[in-house]
């Protein structure tokens, strides 16, 4: 999702709603990381942004996390604590490397 700050709500991030898969990939040679997003039903690339050095992760809820770049409010709204936690770990793991 993406946080639309002319209204103050959250939508998706995407051409719709709906579940998608989200990977963090690691570019060995560049040791830089990218969170990759895509939608279930159709493989759309709903959420692609560089992780950056000293990035903010806040874990807002269990299941809610957020960062900023820039541009704009990214969230993750996880289908279960166990999705949100396997994801707080590689991004943590991330942003210890980077
Ligand atoms: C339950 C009902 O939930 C809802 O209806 C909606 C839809 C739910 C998903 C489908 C989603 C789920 C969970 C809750 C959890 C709370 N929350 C919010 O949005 C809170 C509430 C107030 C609102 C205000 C601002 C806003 C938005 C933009 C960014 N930001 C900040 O505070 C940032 C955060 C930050 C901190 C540190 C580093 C990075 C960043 Cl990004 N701070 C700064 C300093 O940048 C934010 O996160 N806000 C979610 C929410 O409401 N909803």
């Amino acid at each position: 999702m993406v946080y639309d700050d002319t209204n103050k709500k959250w939508i998706p991030s995407g051409s719709s709603s709906g579940l998608s898969k989200v990977h963090i990939f690691q570019n060995i040679t560049t040791n830089s990381f990218r969170v990759v997003a895509r939608k279930l039903n159709d493989h759309e690339v709903v959420i692609n942004c560089i992780i950056v050095k000293g990035l903010k992760y806040n874990q807002a809820t269990n299941t809610f996390h957020q960062w900023r770049d820039q541009k704009q409010v990214y969230g993750l709204n996880f289908s279960s604590r166990e999705d949100a936690d396997g994801f707080a770990r590689a991004m943590t793991h991330a942003l210890d490397v980077l």
